[in-house]
């Protein structure tokens, strides 16, 4: 996993900081919330303010993938929200499994925002025969048994794991035996691959540790 300080190329082969990248699903929040109420164009200042971020940072971030305004009339706000889905990768659509189809699992698959952003869950993989056979918004539940024969036929993305903390690591390094490049990883555990293989720690515990330290840090 790359820290904070170390940098990933852009398909332009430039280096973006992990930082940078992880404020660009924001901003294209926010251009498709501008998008909706038919905006036609924003300035940096007036996208700063509703962002609460300064408008230099704006620019600098968008700098990095060539800039995107003009001076004199801001941006262009659908150009600037298909520019990014680009740089997103969400012009593409990606394929996702589910490993795991318990609550987490099934939660995840019922989520329809995903459709609206062109990541598609193709399957579900779980070990219990109860679950094995029924459909969640339409998807499949596998046997997990199924999961090669599957990943040959299907080009996949990324895999969700969403199964105990126990299980994870072991079905991680499978999948990645399987030739999965990307893991989006609900479990909580720290999983160790060579840096190609792309590790998204999800940890909604983490976060409201956070909270609460900053809850309790306030009390003092
Ligand atoms: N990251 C987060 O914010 C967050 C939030 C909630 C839960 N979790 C974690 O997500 C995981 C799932 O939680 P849950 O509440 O959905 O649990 P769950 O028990 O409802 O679901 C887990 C599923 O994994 C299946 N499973 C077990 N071994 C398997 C294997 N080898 N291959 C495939 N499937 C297997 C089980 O049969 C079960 O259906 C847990 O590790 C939990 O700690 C994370």
């Amino acid at each position: 996993m790359p820290d904070s300080k170390t940098v990933v190329k852009s398909g332009s082969e430039k280096s973006i900081s992990p930082a940078v990248i992880k404020r660009l699903p924001r901003y294209y929040r926010y251009l498709g919330d501008l998008l909706k109420n038919n905006v036609v164009r924003i300035s940096s200042k007036e996208l700063s303010q509703r962002m609460n971020v300064t408008a230099s940072q704006i620019r600098q971030d968008l700098n990095n993938f060539g800039g995107f305004g003009q001076q004199g009339y801001g941006y262009n706000v659908e150009y600037l929200y298909n520019e990014m889905g680009k740089i997103l990768g969400l012009d593409k659509t990606n394929n996702i499994i589910i490993v795991g189809a318990g609550n987490l699992g099934q939660a995840l698959a019922n989520n329809q925002d995903f459709d609206s952003n062109g990541f598609k869950i193709i399957g579900l993989f779980d070990v219990n025969p109860r679950l094995i056979g029924m459909t969640v918004r339409g998807v499949e539940v596998y046997d997990i048994d199924m999961l090669e024969t599957f990943l040959k036929e299907h080009e996949v993305m990324i895999a969700a794991l969403t199964l105990p903390k126990s299980k994870a690591t072991k079905v991680a390094e499978q999948l990645v035996d399987l030739g999965i490049k990307a893991l989006w990883n609900f479990a909580p555990v720290d999983l160790h691959f060579p840096e190609e293989i792309l590790v998204e720690n999800v940890h909604l515990a983490e976060s409201i540790m956070t909270l609460s330290y900053r809850i309790h840090s306030h009390n003092q």
